[in-house]
């Protein structure tokens, strides 16, 4: 269960979430909105990645100020850019990084690392350099490196930018699949049309929480009623 409490947060003095109050629940949560309007702080929120300037996220009751290493074993983040992910040089080792430290055996971090690569499709690549993977295996690599930790709760950051359809739709049928509380920032509209809840974030307040089709049609309206950008003016 994941609470925010008038959370409120500015970088360098500009304000990027409004005092937002919402308990989070459901198993599979959407978060849509523009560019900018402060959908990655607030997932960055959920994990202590983000420390709010005021107010307070609370994880399973725990303020996640207060027990920092306990909510990121609590809450796996998974983000965009999949590079920033990966740290090891091959694939099995970047799935093994996550396990160390935390007292699981060595032959048991074995036997999780190769039952993670079967389960993602990444067997044979098992001692392929990481950086060498497609871009779609990239992503899936680094959402394995943090599935294999058994996180309650997944937040995923646009998982899916700049895949290709078919890989959009491996990463989309991999998240569907997963037991656990799923959060998901997306501009992929239709992954959410089954999901439990969508919030829409504008300007730093969360402006619509709903089922989500007419969540995705107070989106699609508020961007079409958003003044027009430079380019779209200068064209007319
Ligand atoms: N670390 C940071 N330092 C300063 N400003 C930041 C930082 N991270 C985000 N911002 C700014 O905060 C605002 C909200 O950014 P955020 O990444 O939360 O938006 P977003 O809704 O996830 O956007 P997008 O859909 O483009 O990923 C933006 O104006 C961004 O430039």
């Amino acid at each position: 269960m994941l609470q925010l409490d008038s959370v409120t947060h500015a970088y360098d003095g500009r304000t990027v979430l409004r005092d937002i109050s919402v308990d989070l629940s459901e198993h599979r949560i959407g978060l849509i909105g523009a560019n900018g309007s402060g959908k990655s702080t607030l997932a960055r929120t959920l994990n202590g990645l983000v420390l709010p300037d005021s107010g307070r996220v609370l994880v399973d009751g725990i303020d996640t100020r207060r027990a920092p290493r306990r909510v990121r074993r609590t809450v796996g983040f998974v983000f965009s850019d999949a590079d920033t992910q990966i740290i090891m040089p091959t694939v099995a080792e970047d799935i093994a990084l996550g396990l160390r430290g935390r007292g699981v055996a060595r032959a048991d971090i074995d036997a999780r690392v190769a039952e993670t690569l079967r389960r993602y499709g990444l067997a044979d690549h098992a001692d392929h350099p990481a950086h060498l993977l497609s871009g779609g295996q990239k992503q899936l690599l680094a959402l394995a490196a943090v599935l294999v930790t058994e996180p309650d709760i997944l937040v995923c950051d646009e998982p899916t930018t700049l895949l290709d359809l078919r890989n959009t739709e491996m990463i989309t049928r991999t998240l569907r699949a997963l037991p656990q509380q799923l959060i998901l920032l997306t501009h992929h509209l239709a992954t959410l049309a089954d999901f439990d809840r969508v919030l829409v974030i504008d300007e730093g307040r969360i402006v619509f929480d709903g089922a989500p089709a007419p969540a995705i049609d107070f989106y699609t309206a508020l961007m079409r009623s958003a003044p027009a950008g430079e380019a779209a003016g200068s064209a007319e």
